[in-house]
């Protein structure tokens, strides 16, 4: 019987690799201390978790935007609303439909979480970029081939070698979950 997601995690972390900004080599223990922290100060600080990715990865940031407010109380924002999406594709670029929204919103202080498991969707890509360049933590969860742009940019980088998406999709499932729990106030 699984108790919690650490069980489940298990067989992804014996393959999981992960990067911490600046010396870049840091156990899965310590990249998610690490994760923890942060996002502990965060919420002290009252500040804001952006979660962002396209399709399946844009359903698990919704998921788990809403397991983050429910369950640790933290203040979470997906840009997941259809006409906002859609104006901004038509009338700007797709590859701006994130960075635009953070651009009026996002502070040095908050955090994005990007979900994709290419690495290389460029409208993720470009956010990573810009929320870097702000000074805002940038935590990546990626898969599938090993050099991908957003592990160059993220503070936090976490990649799996899955070779299909729904491998990808589940295993990002569980280290989102993972941190979840770590900084949870109730477990329902
Ligand atoms: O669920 C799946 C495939 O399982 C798709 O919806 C998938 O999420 C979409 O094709 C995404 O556009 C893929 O983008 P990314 O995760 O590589 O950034």
């Amino acid at each position: 019987m699984w108790n919690n997601h650490t069980d489940l995690l298990q067989n992804c972390l014996n393959s999981l690799e992960v990067e911490c900004k600046p010396e870049f080599n840091t156990t899965c223990d310590q990249a998610f201390e690490f994760w923890k922290e942060k996002t502990v100060k965060l919420r002290s600080n009252g500040n804001i978790i952006y979660l962002i990715g396209n399709g399946a990865s844009a359903s698990m940031a919704s998921h788990i935007s809403a397991d983050l407010a429910k369950n640790a109380h933290v203040h979470t924002q997906v840009f997941t609303d259809l006409a906002l999406i859609t104006a901004l594709a038509n009338d700007i670029s797709f590859d701006q439909v994130f960075v635009e929204p953070l651009r009026r919103r996002l502070t040095p202080s908050d955090m994005l979480v990007a979900i994709s498991s290419s690495g290389n969707s460029p409208n993720v890509v470009n956010a990573c970029r810009f929320a870097s360049e702000l000074g805002a933590a940038v935590v990546t969860l990626t898969a599938m081939a090993p050099a991908n742009k957003m592990r160059q940019i993220g503070d936090l980088n976490f990649w799996l070698p899955a070779e299909t998406y729904g491998m990808a999709e589940t295993g990002h499932a569980c280290i989102l979950h993972y941190w979840m729990d770590s900084v949870s106030v109730n477990n329902i």
